[in-house]
């Protein structure tokens, strides 16, 4: 059945602001066409249903292109540590009490919090991912997934390659084609450069791109040009990691050099301004990496250094950390920042030009903010406002392939109250 949905005004894109009521038409989970005005129904047509929600604005859902989802379970579990610490004195030992149900609840605790913030699409990298999955479909939201990989001895290696195949097998395009998979490579610092060149090897038999953690730290560079003679970008393009589709999380130390890589293979980047600032990483050159053309989406990183899964924080933050830096208030304009939580964001994760958009064929991912709020008031710029002074509060209904899955604020595909309940439960297990 077609969906007629009706708003008060609408940031179709980046570049295409309507600030007047209009009416979307959604049939099999895309935006079929979109019009000024009411919706007038004919004489003798077929059945329609009408959502009339006259005081919202409505954008394209955002898009998530970093993070770990099912960490939910690990907020505030080890705050105020810088990456390596953080990572293998806090995180992997908590990692290592994780259950297949754990990360059940801990990815519909992320979906829940991503879809009531407006995150329509997320990327994930981390263990046990069937039953990511699992929550994925049931949750509705859209997802790239991959299964994080580390080549610490020959069983991991073995595991890694053996978890991704079965992985990409039996998801890769399900969920109604919500779920797309990918190859998830952990870091150079975690998988050894002839372990990177078998899962590169892997990544083009399967056709998929893969994910990886490139260049966070400074430390992590300094331990790469030691214990290799290159920077990690450089060693990724060496052991032929660059020869496949790469979306390459952070790149906060990135060189010229680097950055010369990175155009000349087409490297998609995660910039995670947030999680970047948290564990003291640095702050990613984006406006170079923009000026160089590259294909840069926005990200959260996983919830334990963050501490939330809200891409409006993101967004804001991309489009003013940069002003700061730079001290030239024209650099990541609005338009842009939005772009990158968008249409860019989807691009950078592999989804196709009818992602992150609201024009005619689009996927029908839809979020619909309250414009009543006095900090939506007076709309001298939609967009302005969506990018510097709304947030994830605003969010009042989302769709993602045409089916609503939050209304009025309240998810209809999450069973909150039994996600809470288990949530705690799983919490103890983190104590024992
Ligand atoms: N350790 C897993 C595989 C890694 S999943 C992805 C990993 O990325 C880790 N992670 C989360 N955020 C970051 C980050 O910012 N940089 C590097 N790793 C991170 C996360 O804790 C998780 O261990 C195994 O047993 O096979
Ligand atoms: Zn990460």
């Amino acid at each position: 059945m077609k969906t007629v949905l009706e708003v008060g005004g609408a940031v179709i894109d980046a570049s295409t602001v309507i600030p007047q009521p209009l009416h979307f038409v959604i049939e099999n989970g895309s935006i079929q066409s979109y019009a000024l005005g009411r919706y007038e129904s004919q004489a003798n047509q077929e059945p329609v249903e009408i959502i009339r929600k006259g005081n919202r604005i409505a954008m394209p859902g955002l898009v998530n292109t970093h993070g770990h989802a099912a960490m939910t379970l690990l907020r505030g579990a080890g705050d105020d540590l810088p990456l390596m610490t953080w990572l293998n004195e806090r995180i992997f030992p908590l990692e290592d009490k994780l259950t297949e149900e754990a990360i059940y609840w801990g990815t519909q605790l992320a979906a829940w919090e991503m879809l009531c913030s407006g995150t329509t699409t997320y990327t994930d990298m981390y263990m046990m991912m069937h039953h990511a999955a699992e929550a994925v479909a049931e949750s509705g939201i859209r997802a790239v997934l991959s299964v994080g990989v580390v080549g610490f001895d020959e069983t991991s290696r073995n595991n890694g390659i053996q978890r991704s195949r079965a992985f990409h097998q039996a998801w890769h395009n399900q969920a109604s084609g919500r779920i797309t998979v990918t190859l998830g490579p952990h870091a150079p610092y975690t998988c050894p450069p002839d372990y990177l060149h078998e899962l590169a090897r892997l990544a083009d038999e399967l056709a998929i791109p893969a994910q990886i953690h490139l260049s966070e730290t400074s430390v992590e560079v300094d331990n790469a040009l030691r214990d290799h003679g290159q920077s990690p970008i450089a060693l990724a393009q060496q052991v032929g990691l660059l020869d496949v589709p790469v979306l390459a999380a952070h790149c906060v130390h990135v060189t010229d050099a680097d950055l010369e890589i990175m155009a000349q293979y087409g490297v998609h980047v995660a910039h995670n301004p947030q999680s970047n600032l948290k564990l003291g990483s640095g702050i990613a050159p984006l406006p170079k990496m923009l000026e160089r053309g590259l294909v840069v989406g926005l990200g959260t990183d996983g919830a334990a250094s963050n501490n939330n899964l809200d891409m409006f924080e993101e967004m804001r933050l991309a489009a003013t950390l940069h002003k700061g830096v730079a001290q030239d208030a024209e650099v990541v304009p609005a338009s842009v920042a939005f772009d990158l939580a968008t249409a860019k964001g989807a691009k950078a994760c592999f989804l196709g030009d009818q992602h992150g958009t609201l024009q005619v064929g689009a996927k029908a991912d839809i979020v619909l903010l309250d414009a009543s709020s006095p900090h939506m008031l007076p709309q001298h710029n939609m967009l302005s406002d969506v990018v510097y002074a709304c947030g994830a509060d605003d969010v009042r209904d989302v769709f993602v392939d045409g089916r609503q899955v939050v209304s009025d604020g309240v998810p209809l595909t999450i069973d909150v109250e039994r996600v809470q309940s288990e949530v705690l439960r799983i919490k103890e297990q983190f104590r024992a």
